[in-house]
């Protein structure tokens, strides 16, 4: 079976990792030093359930409460990955704006989004419980998942996560939930 293409936005605030996430998710390492995104393109390939992916990673530039929604994002897009920081209660009230924003610009009710709240290994500064952004999440029906992007089987997870809810998005997800498989 040839790789199912599938194209991936990242976003969410300035500084909230999107960058160190995928990054950790496609070359396995972390980046300490902090260098604004304007916008990178990755590929990664990945097997999920004996399905080979070939994924486009469009990793954006931060956003914030005015910026309108990158159109051009939207171009082919399969599912969005938005992502704040449980150490920034600004990310976290921005990635609902972005979230507002972008089901009024692709006018669907449902699109496939998973949520992710990063940056978990910093615990001293954590100022959003994991129960705030599980309701968030609740509330829109879609995952959520908490992550830091110093760990790779973590960076991993959401992504697989995602290409679930895109799959189901399809029709062709099956029930079962637990036997991703990275290659
Ligand atoms: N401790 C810790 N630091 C993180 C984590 N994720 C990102 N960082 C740090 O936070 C800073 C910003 O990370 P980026 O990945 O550049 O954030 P971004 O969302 O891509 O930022 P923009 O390009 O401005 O939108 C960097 O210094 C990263 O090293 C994490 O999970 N834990």
């Amino acid at each position: 079976m040839p790789p199912k293409q599938r194209k991936i936005a990242i976003m969410g605030f300035r500084s909230v990792g999107k960058s160190s996430l995928t990054i950790q998710f496609v070359d396995g390492q972390f980046v300490e030093s902090y260098d604004p995104t304007v916008e990178n393109t990755f590929t990664k390939r990945i097997k999920v359930r004996g399905q080979e992916y070939e994924l486009k990673l469009v990793d954006t530039a931060g956003q914030d409460e005015y910026d309108i929604f990158p159109s051009a994002i939207a171009m082919d897009t399969h599912g969005y990955l938005l992502v704040y920081s449980t150490t920034s209660a600004k990310s976290y009230e921005v990635v609902q704006v972005i979230y507002e924003k972008l089901i009024d610009m692709t006018g669907k009710a449902s699109v496939p989004i998973a949520l992710v709240g990063n940056k978990t290994d910093l615990h001293l500064e954590r100022v959003i419980p994991f129960e705030e952004g599980k309701k968030l999440a609740d509330s829109w029906k879609v995952p959520f998942l908490e992550a830091s992007a110093k760990e790779n089987e973590s960076a991993a997870r959401v992504f697989q996560t995602l290409i679930q809810v895109i799959e189901e998005a399809d029709g062709t997800g099956s029930q079962e939930k637990s036997s991703c498989i990275l290659s």
